[in-house]
C-alpha cells in the first residue's frame, strides 16, 4: 500500500547556513521518502511564496498533513493537488512553496521506494528517453550570489562534446580549477561565491576572457568540444524606472542591452544565454531570441519562473527557446512536469536547474534524466553540488 501514513517536517541547514524545510513521508507499506527545499538569492518576481520556515512548517501541518494522509505516494497528480486544494491560493502563500516542494519531492521519493524503483524511473516510466543532461557548471560568478564581483551572475561551462555525463561533470571541475590557476598566475585574489563559483573582482570583459582561454585549454586536453553560457539574471540589473540596465556606473537602455548580448553571442559562440533581460520584457525577449535564437539558447528563468502560463505567453510571443525547470519556483513535481511537457511540445528546450541555496538532496538530478532534459545546471565543486552531480553520474552508471 502506498497510502501515506506519515509526514514529518523539520528546519535544517541550507548551504547558505539558512535555514529550510525537509520533509520525510511514509506510507503504510514501509515506503520512505525525504527531500529538502532549496532556496533563491535571485528570485524572479512571480515566484511561489517562499514562507519562513518555521510558519511554513506550521501552517503545512495544520492544513496540509491531514489531507495528504488521505493520498497515496505514487499517485503524484493527487499528492499535488492535495497540497495546492490544502493551500488554496496561486502561490502557495499559505502553506509556502518551500513546505510544498520539499513535500511534493519527498512523497515522489516513497512512491519509488514502494515500487522498488530508482526515483528517475518511477518519474520516467518505461518511455523515458536514453539521453543524459549536459551539466551547465557556474565557474565565475557575482550579482546576487557574491559583492564585489561580476555584474553577470554566472559564467557557465558547457561540455556539449562530453562523450559521457561523467566526462562533461569532470570537464567542468577541471575548467573550475583551471580558473583558479589563471585566477592566480594574473595575481587576481578569488573567494567563492553561493554557488562555488569563483568570485573575483574583475570587469565582466576580464572574466570573458578567462572563461574563455579556460575552456579552450580544457577542451584541447581532453579532446572534446567544450562551449560557456551565461545567466545574466538581467532583472536584477534593471532599472524600472529609469528603464535601463545598470553595470556598476554604465547604463544600457534596452536596445543597447539586446545589442550587446547578441554581440556576446557571436563574439564567444555562447551556447547559453539565461534571463538576459528584464523578467517583464517578452518583447525584448522575443526580439533577442529572433536575432541569435537560431545560433543559441536563451532561457527563461525569473521569465517563466516554471509557470505554464507565463510559459504560454512567451510561446505566444516568440519569447527565449528554453526554460529553466525550477521545482520550487512552482511549488510541486506536477507543476515542474506540465512547464516541461509544455516546453517540450512547443520545440522549447528544458534545463533543470537548482538553487544558489541548497541542500544535499539530489531529486533534479532524477526529474533531469526522467524527463529528458537537454541540460542540468546545477554547479561545479561544494558539497551541495557534488551531490547532484555524482547522483547523475551514479544513474547514468544505472541507467544503461
Ligand atoms: O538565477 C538562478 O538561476 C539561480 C540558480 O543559479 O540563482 P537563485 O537560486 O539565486 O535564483
Ligand atoms: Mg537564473
Amino acid at each position: 500500500m502506498t497510502q501515506i501514513r506519515s509526514i514529518s517536517l523539520r528546519r535544517i541547514l541550507d548551504s547558505r547556513g539558512n535555514p529550510t524545510v525537509e520533509a520525510d513521508v511514509l506510507t503504510e507499506s514501509g515506503g520512505f521518502g525525504r527531500a529538502a527545499a532549496p532556496s533563491g538569492a535571485s528570485t524572479g518576481e512571480y515566484e511561489a511564496i517562499e514562507l519562513p520556515p518555521e510558519e511554513a512548517i506550521a501552517n503545512a501541518r495544520e492544513h496540509a498533513v491531514p489531507r495528504l494522509l488521505e493520498t497515496f505516494a505514487d499517485d503524484q497528480r493527487e499528492v499535488d493537488a492535495a497540497l495546492r486544494a490544502a493551500d488554496g491560493t496561486d502561490n502557495f502563500s499559505e502553506i509556502g512553496a518551500n513546505s510544498a516542494v520539499a513535500i511534493s519531492m519527498a512523497a515522489a521519493k516513497a512512491g519509488a521506494d514502494v515500487l522498488g524503483a530508482p526515483l528517475y524511473q518511477h518519474l520516467g516510466g518505461a518511455f523515458r528517453g536514453r539521453n543524459f543532461p549536459v551539466p551547465l557548471g557556474n565557474v565565475i560568478g557575482g550579482g546576487e550570489h557574491a559583492k564585489d564581483a561580476t555584474h553577470i551572475q554566472e559564467f557557465l561551462s558547457a561540455p556539449v562534446g562530453a562523450p559521457s555525463v561523467s566526462e562533461a561533470v569532470f570537464a567542468n571541475a577541471q575548467v573550475h580549477g583551471t580558473i583558479g590557476d589563471l585566477l592566480d598566475e594574473r595575481g587576481i585574489p578569488a573567494a567563492k561565491g553561493d554557488e562555488g563559483a569563483w568570485a573575483p573582482a574583475v570587469s565582466d570583459a576580464e572574466a570573458f576572457e578567462i572563461v574563455e582561454e579556460a575552456v579552450d585549454l580544457v577542451s584541447d586536453d581532453l579532446g572534446f568540444e567544450i562551449g560557456f553560457g551565461l545567466d545574466v539574471a538581467a532583472a536584477e540589473l534593471y532599472d524600472a524606472d529609469a528603464g535601463v540596465y545598470r553595470y556598476g556606473d554604465e547604463e544600457k537602455t534596452v536596445d543597447e542591452q539586446v545589442e550587446y548580448i547578441a554581440e556576446l553571442v557571436t563574439e564567444y559562440d555562447l551556447v547559453y544565454v539565461e534571463d538576459p533581460l528584464d523578467e517583464n520584457d517578452y518583447e525584448a525577449f522575443a526580439d533577442l531570441t529572433d536575432r541569435v535564437g537560431e545560433q543559441t539558447l536563451i532561457c527563461g528563468d525569473d521569465l517563466f519562473v516554471t509557470n505554464t502560463e507565463r510559459l504560454q505567453d512567451g510561446i505566444e510571443q516568440g519569447a527565449a527557446n528554453s526554460i529553466l525547470i525550477k521545482p520550487n519556483q512552482i511549488g510541486t513535481l506536477t507543476d515542474a512536469f506540465d512547464a516541461i511537457e509544455l516546453a517540450v511540445e512547443n520545440g522549447y528546450e528544458t534545463v533543470i536547474s537548482h538553487r544558489s541555496g541548497e541542500t544535499e538532496d539530489t531529486t533534479i538530478s532524477h526529474l533531469a534524466v526522467a524527463t529528458d532534459a537537454g541540460f542540468i545546471k546545477t554547479g561545479t565543486v561544494g558539497g551541495e553540488r557534488t551531490a547532484k552531480l555524482n547522483e547523475l553520474i551514479r544513474i547514468a552508471e544505472d541507467a544503461v
